[in-house]
C-alpha cells in the first residue's frame, strides 16, 4: 500500500484567507495563468542541530491529487467573501484542479539542509499560490517531529528500542496522529497509538498503567487464580505458585516478602493470567525494589513453571539509571539461583518525562534500560515548537524573482534550481550543490567549485566520488509520477540517509555546519540580480 489514509480536514479550505484573496486578484487582473515556480524550504535547522529529515511528501501529493472545492466550500466562500466578488470566480474555483501543476521534490525521508528547496512547485501562478499554506502545514510539523525523533534515536545505542507514547499530550488529535506517524519515520520502533497502527502499519506497543495496579487491594480480590500450562494444558494454582516464589525470593533479593504490596501482586497475577506470553509489569506504584520487582519476579517464576516466559517490567519514576541497574542486578541473581539465563535479559522499559538531554545523560551515566517509552517531549517538540519552512516565488514567466532582505539569511535564491549531493568514497555526504536547471549535472570524480551562496571568500573545490540527484518529478499531468514507497521503505531510507551525515554534523552540542553551496554560475546570477534589485542610495 503506497498511499496511507489521510486526515479528512486536508482540503482546499485548509488554507489562509489571503491565498484565496490573492487567487481572486490574480484572476481578476488576468495573471492567473502566468507560469510560476515556488520553492518550499527552511532557513535554519531545528533544535540547534545541523540536519533535518524531510517528511510530509506523500501527504502533499495526496492533497494535490484530491484538490477540489466541494459545493459546500463554494457556498461558504460566497457567504464569507465580499459581495462584489464576481460570481464567475466561484464557477472558476469549482472546476479547479491541480493537473497542470508540476512538483519536484526530494524523496520523503531525505536529509535536508537550510535553503535547499524541499519541493519545487511549477505551474499557473494562481494554482501554485493556492497550495502554499497547506503544503507548509503538511511539511513543517512532519519534518520537525521526524527530526526530533531522529535526534532521540541518535542519542541512544542502536540496539535500544524506542516507543512513542505521546498521544495524550500531543497538540490535539491530528498532532498526535502525525507525531506517531513521523516519529516512526525518524527511527522510533513502535507507538502506543492504536489508530496510527491501523492507518500506517506502525507496530503498536504498550504496557499497563498505575490504575490497573491500584485497582487491586489484596489477593482475595482475584476472581481467577489458575493458569493452564502452555504445553500440557493442565490447570495450575497460579496465585499459590506466585506466593511460593515470593517467599523464596526473600533471601535472594534481601527483601521481606510479607512487606510487598499484595494489591500489586494481585494485579500482576491478574495481568499475567490475561497475558501469559506478554507479561510486562509496571513496578513503581509502591516501591520499585522492595515491592514491585520482587512481586514481578515471583510472577515471572510462576509463569516459567507453567512454561511461559515473562517479557519484563517498566519503571516510570525515580532515578531511571540507578533503578535500572539495581533491577538488572536482581535479574542476574535470580537467573543464577534458578538457572534461568533469560531472566537476566528481561526487558527493562523506562518512561517518565524523558527528553533528548535525559537520554544523553543516561547514556553517560550507564544504565540497564532496553526500551524507552517517550511521550510529551517527543511529540510536542519541547526544544523547538515549529520548523520555519517558507514558500517563496522564485521565477515568473521565465524571469527570476528575488526577495531581498536586510537579513542576509532571508534573501531568496532566485530561479529554478536543482540540488546535487556529493559523497566521498566512504559514502558520507561532503556538501550539497545547488545549480540552475539549465546547468549540466555534476560528474562523479570531477572537481567542482562549490561557493557559499552569500559570502564571496567562502568556496572550495570538491571532487565527489558519487553524486546524488536530489529531485524527482513527483507530480505532473494530474498524476503521481512514481510508485510511492511503502511507509516501511520510507523509514529505512530515512535511517540510511541519516547515516550518510557525518557524526560531527549530527552531534547534539555545537555540531559542525554542513555546507550548502551554489555553483559559480548560480552565485553570479544571484548576486547580479540582488544588486539590480537594490536601489543605489544617494548621499546629499
Ligand atoms: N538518572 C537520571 N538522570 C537524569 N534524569 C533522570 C534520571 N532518572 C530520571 N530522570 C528524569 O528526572 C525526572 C524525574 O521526575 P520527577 O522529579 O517528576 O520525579 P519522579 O521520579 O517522577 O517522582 P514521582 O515519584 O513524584 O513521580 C524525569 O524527567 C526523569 O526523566
Ligand atoms: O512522560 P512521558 O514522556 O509523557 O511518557 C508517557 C507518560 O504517560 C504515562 O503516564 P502519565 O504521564 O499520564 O501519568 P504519570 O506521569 O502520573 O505516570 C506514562 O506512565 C508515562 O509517564
Ligand atoms: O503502554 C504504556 O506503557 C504507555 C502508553 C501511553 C502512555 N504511557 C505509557
Ligand atoms: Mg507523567
Amino acid at each position: 500500500m503506497a498511499m496511507t489514509e489521510h486526515s479528512s480536514v486536508v482540503s482546499p479550505l485548509l488554507t489562509d484567507l489571503y491565498q484565496i484573496s490573492m487567487a481572486y486578484a490574480y484572476w481578476k487582473s488576468g495573471k492567473h495563468q502566468e507560469e510560476s515556480t515556488f520553492d518550499l524550504f527552511f532557513r535554519k535547522n531545528p533544535f540547534g542541530g545541523e540536519f533535518t529529515l524531510f517528511a510530509g511528501l506523500e501527504d502533499c501529493l495526496k492533497f494535490v491529487q484530491n484538490y477540489k472545492f466541494q459545493t459546500s466550500d463554494i457556498d461558504y466562500l460566497r457567504k464569507a467573501l465580499p459581495d462584489y466578488i464576481e460570481k464567475e470566480f466561484y464557477d472558476f474555483l469549482s472546476t479547479l484542479d491541480m493537473n497542470d501543476i508540476r512538483i519536484y521534490a526530494m524523496p520523503e525521508g531525505s536529509v535536508a539542509f537550510p535553503r535547499l528547496p524541499l519541493l519545487r512547485i511549477e505551474g499557473p501562478l494562481l494554482k501554485a499560490q493556492l497550495l502554499e499554506t497547506t503544503l507548509l502545514t503538511l511539511v513543517n510539523f512532519a519534518s520537525l517531529v521526524a527530526t526530533n525523533a531522529a535526534r532521540f534515536r541518535t542519542a541512544v545505542e542502536p540496539q535500544k528500542i524506542l516507543h512513542e507514547f505521546g498521544l495524550r499530550r500531543a497538540q490535539g488529535p491530528d498532532g498526535g496522529l502525525s507525531a506517531s506517524k513521523y516519529c516512526y519515520l525518524g527511527g522510533f520502533d513502535g507507538t502506543s497509538n492504536v489508530l496510527a497502527g491501523k492507518l500506517y502499519g506502525i507496530p503498536i506497543r504498550g504496557t499497563h498503567a498505575h490504575a490497573f495496579v491500584s485497582s487491586y487491594q489484596n489477593l482475595d480480590e482475584l476472581k481467577v487464580r489458575e493458569l493452564s500450562d502452555r504445553i500440557t494444558g493442565e490447570s495450575r494454582p497460579f496465585a499459590q505458585l506466585c506466593l511460593k516464589y515470593l517467599d523464596e525470593l526473600g533471601s535472594i533479593l534481601k527483601i521481606f516478602p510479607d512487606q510487598t504490596s499484595k494489591g500489586e501482586l494481585a494485579a500482576f497475577i491478574a495481568y499475567a493470567i490475561s497475558f501469559p506470553s506478554g507479561f510486562l509489569a509496571l513496578v513503581d506504584t509502591y516501591d520499585v525494589l522492595k515491592s514491585g520487582v520482587p512481586n514481578f519476579l515471583a510472577v515471572a517464576l510462576a509463569l516459567h513453571e507453567c512454561n511461559y516466559e515473562a517479557l519484563g517490567l517498566r519503571l516510570d519514576s525515580g532515578d531511571l539509571a540507578y533503578l535500572s541497574l539495581r533491577v538488572r542486578a536482581n535479574f542476574v541473581e535470580v537467573a543464577q539461583k534458578f538457572n534461568l539465563s533469560y531472566i537476566e535479559h528481561l526487558n527493562i522499559v523506562a518512561s517518565n518525562d524523558i527528553n533528548e538531554d535525559t537520554l544523553h545523560s543516561l547514556e553517560k551515566q550507564g544504565h540497564a534500560i532496553d526500551t524507552f517509552g517517550i511521550g510529551t517531549h517527543l511529540v510536542t517538540c519541547q526544544k523547538q515548537p515549529a520548523l520555519g519552512c517558507v514558500y517563496k516565488l522564485v521565477e515568473l514567466n521565465g524571469k527570476p524573482c528575488i526577495k531581498v532582505s536586510q537579513d542576509i539569511e532571508k534573501v531568496t535564491i532566485p530561479g529554478r534550481k536543482n540540488v546535487y549531493r556529493f559523497y566521498d568514497s566512504n559514502g558520507e555526504a561532503l556538501c550539497d550543490l545547488m545549480t540552475t536547471t539549465d546547468e549540466s549535472e555534476p560528474i562523479p570524480g570531477t572537481r567542482k567549485l562549490c561557493r557559499h551562496p552569500f559570502y564571496e571568500t567562502k568556496r572550495a573545490y570538491v571532487t565527489p566520488t558519487t553524486v546524488q540527484t536530489m529531485y524527482k518529478l513527483y507530480w505532473a499531468n494530474g498524476q503521481i509520477q512514481h510508485a510511492l514507497p511503502t511507509w516501511q521503505e520510507v523509514r529505512i531510507y530515512a535511517q540510511q540517509q541519516i547515516k550518510t551525515v557525518r557524526k560531527d554534523h549530527r552531534r547534539n552540542l555545537n555540531p559542525t555546519p554542513y555546507k550548502v553551496s551554489v555553483t559559480d554560475h548560480l552565485y553570479l546570477f544571484l548576486h547580479r540580480l540582488w544588486m539590480n534589485s537594490v536601489p543605489i542610495g544617494e548621499l546629499a
